[in-house]
Parts: structure tokens; C-alpha cells; sequence
């Protein structure tokens, strides 16, 4: 394989380029920033969990010709991951001197730090939103982008207020109101939604009212310059620069391959058996970095585009291992809204499953063959992809391919039907037909980024028969309940051929008991309490079917209303808090809301704490 003898490898950091020298693969990209003196961005749980070693990567699509933007924990990602691409971290995005951004400003003006350790990994997520945002980003997306960083003392309270105002509004409740005058005269502007004296009676008239919504907060103490005019740019070199192979070494004999095509792929599989495959990194810097696993040979699979690749065609959609499961819900969302409703259920199921998975700064990274082969036994993907008919297509070093039913692919406890020679593909899921549902579940401690206790994944194929529907075929599946991801086998076999209706619940709700055992002592613990949500998940399944077959057959018998909420999505509610204290003038700040003192330092300065290394 071509190596890199005429590529140097490099970065940029904070619009600064960057020579990444040979030797350094064992390193993190948290490392090399702290030792570049870049302290703002923190090292918290060192597993992905809590968001405080939150950057922004922003690499160039040479599919689409775009650049892209999205957050990433820096604890996780190996240095050598970001090569040919540009990070900014907190020292990036606003400073001092240059003044504050205004997501930085508002969050220390809406006292939304305390000890400040978390805030440069909110202010990250943010960014990182607004970057890849074409327009504002609604309540339910800045969430959504902010359920992947902890904060344990300032509150969610303050940190959402300070973000919320980046958010769009609903233009059309203040439109309803253009015509209206208010009792004092003045006009609700339909472009600002505010009182206004711009006169304007429509939303295109009012196109031109430079009363701007959000006021604009002054963004330079120095020259008073517009932030925009001083974001960072995406460096014009890495548009231009061809991506190449990677060889690069680092402590301990580690050896970095980057290839760029499946054919180096697999020479490399054929030279190194041993290798260990990454994308993400974020089980494998797990193992290597907490549980002190050993790979000498790391190869990155993450810019092979034969495993990014998609493909849409009338029977499902081909997806390759490496594509980053945040692109895969992209994907879901779009073939959803194009493709007939009946086509796409187990596209559904995703989706919501996807919506509870980890963070967004672990979605961005991880892939959907790092969590297959992961085989974790509490995958909330993988129970999903058995129940609804995918086939994984793996390939060994000599280019010959194969397809597995998924449900035939996990043999045991992180143990997959895949030899040291082979490598997962690609993944093929069919559309589903009329009268066929598919369903996620999953219950964790919290809902944000947390491992389910159980989840599992469902399906049911219905034919009519007169009045009636029969089961024609069925999937149930569940995680966290076994070794691996399990097949309630009896369960599907008493189903296949039953008439849809109550006694087929009372008769599956018994031989769910049996075939999924989950014995005193088992690991996990609350084995009562994961024996309960075995059943209960197959009742909110039996309900969710019957719901919707009854919008296509009314005929189908259905349930009190008072069971409805057992079939409806959970939304990412908008949280909205109000705090009402008394303020006690006392001739000082004490007893007063006013802004601490560090909390301008805390978002953007490179404070390091005394138990912190460097
Ligand atoms: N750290 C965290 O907070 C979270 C971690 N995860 C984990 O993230 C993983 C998702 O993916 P990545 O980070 O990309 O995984 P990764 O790069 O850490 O790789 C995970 C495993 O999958 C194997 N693998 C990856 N692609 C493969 C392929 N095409 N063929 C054969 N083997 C392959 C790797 O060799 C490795 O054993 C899941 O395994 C999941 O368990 C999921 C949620 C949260
Ligand atoms: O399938 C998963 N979903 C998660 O939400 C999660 N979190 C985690 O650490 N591992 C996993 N795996």
C-alpha cells in the first residue's frame, strides 16, 4: 500500500496549522490540545459521558463538496482522527480581547455557570449547532444538542434560558397578530414579533425592519466589531489537500493505519490479523484507555468510502459499517418524509431509538458497525436491526462477501459470526409492507445518554383475512436481558398464524415469562423490575399495532382512550423553569442577581483548576 512518503500530516487548531508529528498515536486530541496550552476544554469522565472535552471538528465532504461541522468529545477521539481537518476549541470561538461570542455572552450574563468546569463543553455544543445550522435551531434541537453534557452545579435552568434565545420563533403566532394594534398604539411587528413602530402590516413588508428580534449583544468590549465578522473560517489548504493513507507511529509500539480505500482496507486486514478496527473510538479508546487493553495495530476505517456508502433503492436502504449513526438518523429523517408511510416503519423505530442514544458528540463519531460488532448485550440498535429483517453484508481479506441475517449474527457475550479475516460491510434493511410494524423500546435510568436497563425491538407482520388480521410473521427482541441481544423464540412462534386480538396478549404475555428468563443474581440486578418491563414492552407493543391497524381497518377491536399514552412518542420536551426569589438590598451584591465575577472568564478563558493535570 501507497504510504504517506510525501504527506506530511497536519491539523488546524483554532485556524492555526499544525504538523502532527510521527509518534504520536496513542495520544487523544483532549491531550494535545492541554499540552498546546488549550486548558479551556476539560477532561471530565474520559469515556464520552459528560461533555466537558467537547470541541468542534469541522472536516470537507469531498461527496457533497460542503464543509461540515459537529461537536466531539476530545477525551475519545484519537489524535490522528482529526487529520486533514480543523478543530476549534472554546479559545476559538471567543475571547477577551476579541471579544466575547454571543452564545458566550448570554451564558454568563444569564448566570449560567457556577464553578465553570462545564461551560466550555456547553458553549462547544452550542457552536457547534449554530455552525452546522442553515437556519436558527428549535428549542427540541438545542436539547437535543446539549444531552451529551453534564453540569452538576450551575443547573440546566440558566444554561437553557442563555441558549434559548438562539432559537427560531414561530413566525406565524406573531403574524396571526400583524393586523393588531396594541392598546397604546403601537404595532406588533410580524418580522420581530415585538411592539414596533416600523408600521409594517405583513411579514414580507416588514422584511426590511431593522429592529432586530434578538437584540444584538455588543460582541467586542475592544472595537465593537460584529462576532461573524471574526469566525474562524474552514482553512482554504484543507479544501485543496487530497486525502491520502496514514502510517504514524506512538508509545508502546502503537502503529496508526489510515487507509483510504476498502482494498488497502483489507491488505492491511491481511498483514495484520490482529488489528484492531476503529471509527469512533469510542469503545475501543474505552478498552485501550480504562480497561488497559493492548491494540499494537490500529487501523482507522472512518474515511474508506466504500463503508460510507449509501444506497436507496426499492427494496431498503444499503448503509455502510462506517457511517456515523448522527448521518444515519439524517438519513432515516430524509427517507421518511420522501419514501410512502408503509415503506418506512422500521425507518421510525430508529429514528426514536437513535433520538435516547448516547450524546450528540458520541452520534457524530460512532458508527453503526462499531456498535453491531460491539455486540453489546444492551445495544439499543442492534435488537432493532434483528427484529426488522436487516442483513449485514461481511467481507473477508480476499474481497469475498456474505450476508447474515442480523438475527442469526450475535452468537454470545460479544460474540459475533465473523472471522479474524472478515470485516462488516455494509447493512441492508428493507422497507417494510403494508400491515407490518416495527417498534423501539427502551427503558433507562434517565432518558438522555444512559444505558438502557432493558430495550428491545419489535415486529409484526399482519395479513387480513376477512375481518380479521392474522399474524403472517413476527420479531421480538430484547436487550439487557441475556448475554446478548435476545430472540423471544417461543414468543414469535406462538404469535405466527394467531388471530390479532386480547387473547393473543393474555397467551404471549405468558410465554414471554418463560422465554426470557432473567435468573436472581443475574448482572444488572432489578431483575424483578427488568422481568416487568419485558411484559410491559410487548403490551405497549400490542397496543401501538392495534392503534394503527385500526386507522386502516376500523373493524379491528381497540382499547379505552385511557390507554393512549402507552402508544405515544415521547417528545424532547422544552424545559422551561422560573426561579422567583426576594432581593435584599444590603448596600453590597449580596442578596442581588447580579452577574459573578468569573463568569465572563469561565466561557471562554483557559482557566485551570489546581487538581487538574495539564
Ligand atoms: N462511550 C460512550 O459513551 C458510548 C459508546 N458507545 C459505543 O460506541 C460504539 C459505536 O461505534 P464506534 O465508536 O465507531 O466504535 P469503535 O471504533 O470504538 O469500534 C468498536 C468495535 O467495533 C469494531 N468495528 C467497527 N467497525 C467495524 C467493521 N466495519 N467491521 C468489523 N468490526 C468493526 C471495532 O474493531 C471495535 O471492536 C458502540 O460499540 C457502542 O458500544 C455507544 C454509546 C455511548
Ligand atoms: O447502544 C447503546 N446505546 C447507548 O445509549 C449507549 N451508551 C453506551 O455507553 N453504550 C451504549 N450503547
Amino acid at each position: 500500500m501507497e504510504q504517506n512518503e510525501f504527506m506530511e500530516a497536519i491539523m488546524y487548531v483554532n485556524g492555526v496549522r499544525r504538523v502532527l508529528p510521527d509518534g504520536l498515536a496513542h495520544m487523544t486530541l483532549l491531550e494535545y490540545l492541554r499540552d498546546l496550552g488549550l486548558t479551556g476544554t476539560k477532561l471530565g469522565c474520559g469515556e464520552g459521558g459528560c461533555g466537558s472535552c467537547t470541541v468542534m471538528v469541522s472536516s470537507y465532504d469531498r461527496e457533497s463538496k460542503t464543509c461540515v461541522h459537529y461537536a466531539v468529545n476530545a477525551c475519545l477521539a484519537p489524535l490522528y482522527s482529526v487529520e486533514g481537518m480543523h478543530v476549534i476549541s472554546i479559545e476559538g470561538v471567543g475571547h477577551r480581547k476579541l471579544g466575547l461570542h454571543p452564545l458566550q455572552e448570554s451564558l454568563a450574563s444569564s448566570h449560567g455557570s457556577q464553578c465553570g468546569f462545564c461551560t466550555p463543553g456547553f458553549v462547544m455544543s452550542m457552536y457547534a449547532l449554530l455552525r452546522s445550522s442553515k437556519n436558527s435551531p428549535s428549542e427540541e434541537e438545542i436539547e437535543e444538542c446539549l444531552a451529551g453534557n453534564l453540569c452538576r452545579c450551575t443547573g440546566y435552568r440558566p444554561i437553557i434560558d442563555a441558549f434559548r434565545v438562539f432559537a427560531k420563533s414561530d413566525d406565524a403566532l406573531y403574524s396571526g397578530l400583524s393586523s393588531l394594534s396594541l392598546q397604546d398604539g403601537s404595532n406588533i411587528c410580524p418580522s420581530t414579533g415585538k411592539p414596533c413602530s416600523c408600521g409594517s402590516k405583513t411579514t414580507s413588508e416588514a422584511a426590511t425592519c431593522n429592529e432586530d428580534r434578538f437584540q444584538s449583544i455588543s460582541y467586542s468590549d475592544i472595537d465593537g466589531a460584529k462576532y461573524t465578522d471574526k469566525e474562524l473560517i474552514f482553512p482554504p489548504e484543507l479544501l485543496l489537500r487530497k486525502l491520502a493513507p496514514l502510517k504514524l507511529g506512538g508509545n508502546e509500539g502503537i502503529t496508526w493505519y489510515r487507509p483510504v480505500s476498502l482494498q488497502n482496507l483489507l491488505e492491511l486486514k491481511a498483514n495484520f490479523p490482529d488489528a484492531k478496527l476503529l471509527v469512533g473510538n469510542t469503545e475501543v479508546g474505552i478498552e485501550m484507555r480504562l480497561k488497559r487493553l493492548q491494540y499494537p495495530v490500529l487501523i482507522s476505517a472512518a474515511q474508506v468510502p466504500e463503508l460510507n456508502a449509501l444506497n436507496v433503492n426499492d427494496n431498503g436502504i444499503e448503509v455502510g459499517s462506517a457511517l456515523r449513526l448522527s448521518e444515519l438518523l439524517r438519513l432515516f429523517r430524509k427517507v421518511v418524509k420522501e419514501r410512502p408511510a408503509h415503506e418506512t416503519s422500521a425507518c421510525k423505530a430508529f429514528i426514536e431509538q437513535l433520538k435516547w442514544f448516547a450524546g450528540t458528540q458520541i452520534r457524530n463519531v460512532a458508527c453503526i458497525g462499531g456498535n453491531i460488532c460491539t455486540a453489546s448485550p444492551i445495544s439499543d440498535l442492534n435488537p432493532l436491526w434483528m427484529a426488522s429483517r436487516a442483513e449485514f453484508r461481511i467481507i473477508n481479506c480476499n474481497g469475498d462477501a456474505r450476508s447474515i441475517p442480523a438475527k442469526d449474527f450475535f452468537l454470545g457475550y460479544r460474540k459475533v459470526d465473523m472471522g479474524s479475516n472478515e470485516i462488516l460491510l455494509s447493512v441492508f434493511l428493507p422497507w417494510t409492507r403494508p400491515l407490518e410494524y416495527v417498534k423501539e423500546f427502551k427503558q433507562a435510568h434517565r432518558r438522555d445518554d444512559d444505558i438502557a436497563i432493558v430495550n428491545g425491538g419489535m415486529r409484526v407482520f399482519l395479513e387480513e383475512k376477512g375481518q380479521q388480521l392474522f399474524v403472517s410473521d413476527a420479531s421480538i427482541v430484547y436487550g439487557g436481558v441475556a448475554p446478548l441481544s435476545l430472540r423471544a423464540r417461543n414468543t414469535e412462534e406462538l404469535l405466527i398464524g394467531k388471530n390479532w386480538n386480547k387473547c393473543l396478549l393474555q397467551d404471549a404475555l405468558k410465554v414471554i415469562q418463560s422465554d426470557v428468563l432473567i435468573k436472581e443474581g443475574a448482572p444488572g440486578g432489578m431483575v424483578e423490575f427488568r422481568k416487568s418491563l419485558t411484559l410491559s414492552f410487548f403490551f405497549k407493543f400490542f397496543l401501538w399495532v392495534t392503534h394503527h391497524v385500526n386507522n386502516v381497518n376500523p373493524t379491528i377491536e381497540t382499547f379505552p382512550p385511557s390507554h393512549m399514552s402507552a402508544v405515544q412518542l415521547v417528545p424532547r420536551f422544552s424545559r422551561i423553569g422560573k426561579q422567583d426569589y426576594e432581593t435584599v438590598k444590603q448596600g453590597t451584591s449580596v442578596g442581588l442577581p447580579e452577574v459573578h465575577l468569573s463568569a465572563r472568564m469561565q466561557v471562554f478563558w483557559s482557566i485551570c483548576w489546581l487538581a487538574e493535570g495539564p
